[in-house]
């Protein structure tokens, strides 16, 4: 996760809520060409590790890199965990409406795109009559528009239909194949250790572990990433809970307004 071409890198990411810190410290970069795999419990941050990357929020402290905008292509594509679109569109207009605000993205692509994420048999559907699933597909859509140099998608999986997942894990590792840096926050394990690059396990408000879904199993001695998150993050199945973040000191909590975090060009 280190490549010279890095073209996304978060560098000293700092988070908390009130009193309680999410992030603390976290550092993360993602390749052209690469899946890195975000996975952790529930609340662990991962969401809003994504939206600090993503620009949706700026971190307490600590600075995001992205590559500089070249010749009007897209440089960032992102699904939200709950992606919302305007009922009174059908999810061809919809993608329609994204791709004209960016450069070069023709009527093609959008048709492109919707067969791309599964859509094309409901493309003339009111977007407010789609399921679920289908409305985090018109998400993926919409976020691979243009295909962006980095992809940020923030549970993906979640509502989809197995074959819907592994469809859409081979279209990011497709996206990947042609240069996008994707980072993906995700619960789906078994295709996460299929098709992600590096994972990186978050837990407690920093990286327990950041490597191949193979080194992983190797260095916990387990044979499947599921085991392995169990062994990293500590959890059994009889005693999970809710990641409820670490407190933070009443000096820390004093130092809010410090300095905030900051956006670059890499
Ligand atoms: N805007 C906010 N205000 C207050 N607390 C927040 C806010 N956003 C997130 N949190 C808290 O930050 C922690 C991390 O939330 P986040 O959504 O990033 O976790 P997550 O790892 O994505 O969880 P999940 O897997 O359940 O989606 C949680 O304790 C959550 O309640």
């Amino acid at each position: 996760m280190t490549g010279e071409s890095t073209p996304l890198r978060a560098t000293g990411i700092e988070q908390a809520f009130g009193n309680v810190v999410v992030l603390s410290g976290v550092s993360v970069t993602a390749d052209r060409g690469e899946v890195v795999a975000v996975v952790g419990p529930n609340g662990s941050g991962k969401s809003t590790l994504l939206r600090i990357l993503a620009g949706v929020r700026p971190p307490d402290r600590g600075t995001v890199a992205l590559p500089p905008a070249a010749g009007g292509a897209r440089r960032l594509g992102y699904l939200p965990q709950r992606p919302a679109f305007r009922s009174g569109f059908t999810a061809r207009d919809t993608l329609q409406f994204y791709a004209q605000l960016l450069d070069g993205v023709s009527g093609d692509d959008v048709v492109r795109t919707l067969d791309r994420v599964g859509l094309a048999g409901v493309a003339d559907r009111d977007v407010g009559s789609l399921s679920g699933g289908m409305t985090r597909l018109l998400g993926l859509g919409q976020a691979v528009l243009g295909n962006p140099g980095v992809l940020l998608l923030d549970e993906p999986g979640s509502g989809l239909d197995p074959g819907m997942v592994e469809r859409l894990f081979t279209v990011v590792g497709d996206l990947a194949s042609d240069g996008t840096a994707v980072m993906v926050a995700s619960h789906e394990l078994p295709a996460v250790e299929t098709h992600a690059d590096t994972v990186a396990v978050l837990a407690d408000g920093g990286f327990r572990a950041v490597d191949t879904p193979a080194a992983l199993l190797d260095d916990t001695d387990t044979d499947s990433l599921s085991a392995a998150f169990l062994r990293l993050v500590g959890t059994e199945p009889d005693n999970a809970t809710v990641a409820s973040g670490a407190e933070r000191s009443t000096t820390e909590a004093g130092s809010d307004t410090d300095s905030g975090g900051g956006r670059d060009n890499a």
